[in-house]
């Protein structure tokens, strides 16, 4: 399996045009703020000047996790595919909130522990029915973690759009993330665990001793997929794939909430560029996300307490893209309108 190689958006000349254009717009020097960044970065991940999104699109992967036989989450497992009926009904907030804003939305079954049969809305994309369980052994084989990863690719490759939401679905993957943040950051567990779906104090306690077990039986590793195909879900490895393959093809990457970012974890360390490529849509309430955001030197653009998943941090902050590719595009500059431009 090849995976993409990924290109730095790094170009001075470039860089410097788009700060001309954005500084010679009718307000203050910076007055626009995050947006003026937002429009820098899409412009360098584009290569041009005259920014434009295109069919913006959310991709939700849900799969199952073999790690809630420990008890580490608030919810039972049958939440996972009964949220993709929900999904598929359009009745979940990520409908809602990409039905809002102009954003096609795609539901993958990477690996949900239920028989959805055939549906034309469902992208079946199954690598099994669940993880096993990573207190015991490996989460995936190398075949299914290679799958995965090649699905997230394929599917990624066929897209039209230039904008991609990442978004997931799987009761216990928290625990997932978690472990995969200790292992990737060197934070302690501690620091990597948090409530998830609405543990109590005493439920994260637990959740920390599971993985805390859990990465003294596997021992050490560094590589990235090895970490992925240890403590990873179907749907964690799926995105990594995804974006991989999204960074490659210079789309612009909407990274979501604690798990998606764990993520990016993964992908950044097997290719740090992709990160140049990378909007981070907000900063979740679950405990370890701010400190995982700290490590990726990511400033999230909305702050909203949200820890629901989905992409729904993805939908939600769209319109900001909108408006940073909007007013490079079309507000005056202060000889068009003749505005002086010099700061007294
Ligand atoms: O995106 C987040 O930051 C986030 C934070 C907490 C929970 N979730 C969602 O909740 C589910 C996982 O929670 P848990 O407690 O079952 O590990 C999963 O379906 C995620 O989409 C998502
Ligand atoms: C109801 C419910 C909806 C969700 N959406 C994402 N994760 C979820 C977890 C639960 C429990």
């Amino acid at each position: 399996m090849r995976l993409p190689d990924i290109l730095s958006t790094h170009d001075p000349l470039l860089a410097s045009e788009l700060a001309q254009a954005i500084d010679n717009k009718t307000k203050p020097l910076g007055s626009l703020g995050a947006l003026e960044t937002l429009a820098r970065q899409i412009g360098l991940i584009q290569q041009t000047t005259k920014v434009a999104l295109h069919k913006p699109a959310i991709l939700v992967f849900a799969a199952d996790h073999g790690v809630v036989a420990e008890g580490i989450s608030a919810y039972p497992q049958s939440v996972t595919w009964q949220m993709v009926e929900n999904f598929l009904s359009k009745g979940a907030a990520i409908n809602v909130f990409a039905r809002q804003n102009g954003c096609a939305l795609q539901i993958i079954d990477a690996g949900v522990n239920h028989d959805f049969g055939k549906r034309v809305a469902l992208m079946d994309c199954k690598v099994g029915r669940g993880t096993a369980n990573f207190a015991q052994k490996p989460a995936m084989s190398w075949a299914e973690c290679a799958a995965a990863l090649a699905h997230g690719m394929r599917i990624v490759g066929n897209l039209e759009g230039n904008v991609i939401g990442f978004g997931e679905m799987g009761i216990g993957n928290t625990t997932a993330a978690a472990a995969l943040m200790h292992k990737l950051t060197g934070v302690p567990v501690a620091d990597c665990v948090g409530a998830g779906t609405g543990l109590s104090p005493e439920g994260v306690l637990h959740k920390q001793d599971v993985i805390e077990a859990a990465v003294a039986l596997h021992g050490e590793m560094s590589e990235p997929l090895d970490i992925l195909a240890t403590f990873g879900g179907f749907e964690i490895a799926m995105i990594v794939g995804a974006m991989l393959k999204a960074a490659e093809r210079r789309m612009v990457l909407l990274i979501d909430g604690f798990i998606v970012s764990s993520a990016l974890l993964v992908a950044a360390r097997m290719q740090p560029a992709i990160l140049d490529y990378c909007v981070f849509s907000h900063c979740s309430d679950e405990a370890g996300h701010a400190r995982m955001l700290e490590h990726l030197k990511a400033r999230p653009l909305l702050n909203l307490g949200l820890r629901l998943g989905e992409g729904t941090g993805c939908a939600l902050a769209l319109p900001l893209l909108h408006a940073a590719v909007n007013f490079l595009g079309e507000m005056a500059t202060f000889q068009s309108a003749r505005v002086s431009g010099q700061s007294a």
